[in-house]
Order: structure tokens, then C-alpha cells, then sequence
């Protein structure tokens, strides 16, 4: 029997600057609305650092340097696909922000993020990018969140 099974593998990018403010993305996508971070899904061939840096580029017009992989997310998608998301953080970047279609971006400061229209379960998604222990959110299939 074949082991490989059909995957979605995504990232999502949070920056930092250095008054402590994170840049957030009030995404007008209609399958996953809120307040986010930018990221995508990652191409064909291409390298997961790569694909992040492509991502937060056409999103919001930053060049970031040196993202550091700081957990991973997954689900079962209804049409059995294993969706990822890598997440990531970067302090350094340059260029000049702009919004893009996706949705406006704006910086915070990093502890009113709850005060915001947040997207479904970035909450927690946060909490684990934000951490020093944790590393993974993971859905089972009662659909519980499992933070690990
Ligand atoms: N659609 C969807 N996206 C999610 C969920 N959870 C989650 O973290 N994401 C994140 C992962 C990525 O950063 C981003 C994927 O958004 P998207 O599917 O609109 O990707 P995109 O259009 O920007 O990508 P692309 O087609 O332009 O390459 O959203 C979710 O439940 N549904």
C-alpha cells in the first residue's frame, strides 16, 4: 500500500520589529477571514524558507531575511488532505510596507492582538509561534485543538 498521502503545505510569517509591535493582516479572504499574519501556499519545488519570503513579499512588500521555523500546524481537510502550515518569525526585513489585495496590513503592539477580529483558532496559533515550549497545533479528528 502507498504511504504517500495528498498534502497542502502552507506558511504564515509573524514580524517583529523592535518597539515590540507585530505586523498583522486583516485578510479579506472569504474561506479564512480576520486578522492573521501574511503567508500563503508553498509552490511546487519550492523551498519552504523560500516560499515564505515570496509570500510575505506579494502580500505586504517587505523583504524578510532569516525566518526561523517556530511551529507547525495541521488538519484533515474535508477532502482528506493533510493541510500544513509552517509557521515562522523574523526580526529583520526591509522595504517599504504596502496592503495588496489579500488585505490591509498594520503594525501592533503584540499583546492587543486579542483585541482584534482575529481569524478562527489564530489565537492559538499565535500562542504557539509566541513560545518558547510549545511548537505544534494540531486538530484531531474530533476536531479538538491540541496545542504540543
Ligand atoms: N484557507 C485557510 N487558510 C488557513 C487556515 N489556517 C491557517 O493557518 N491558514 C493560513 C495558512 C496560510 O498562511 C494562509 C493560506 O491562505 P490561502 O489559501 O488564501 O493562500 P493564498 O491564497 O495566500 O496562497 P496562494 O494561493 O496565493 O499561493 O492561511 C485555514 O483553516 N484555512
Amino acid at each position: 500500500m502507498s504511504k504517500a498521502e495528498k498534502t497542502i503545505i502552507t506558511n504564515m510569517c509573524m514580524i517583529e520589529n523592535d518597539k515590540g509591535q507585530i505586523l498583522i493582516q486583516d485578510r479579506v479572504s472569504s474561506n479564512w477571514p480576520g486578522v492573521t499574519f501574511p503567508g500563503g501556499k508553498v509552490e511546487k519545488n519550492e523551498s519552504f524558507v523560500d516560499s515564505v519570503i515570496r509570500e510575505v513579499f506579494e502580500e505586504i512588500g517587505l523583504v524578510i531575511k532569516n525566518p526561523q521555523i517556530c511551529g507547525t500546524k495541521q488538519f484533515q481537510t474535508e477532502d482528506d488532505e493533510r493541510y500544513i502550515v509552517l509557521m515562522y518569525k523574523t526580526n529583520q526585513y526591509s522595504g517599504n510596507l504596502r496592503s495588496s489585495d489579500e488585505g490591509e496590513v498594520f503594525w501592533i503592539d503584540k499583546y492587543e492582538l486579542g483585541t482584534y477580529n482575529l481569524a478562527n483558532d489564530f489565537n492559538e496559533m499565535f500562542r504557539v509561534m509566541d513560545s518558547d515550549t510549545l511548537s505544534e497545533f494540531y486538530y484531531d479528528e474530533s476536531w479538538n485543538v491540541q496545542l504540543k
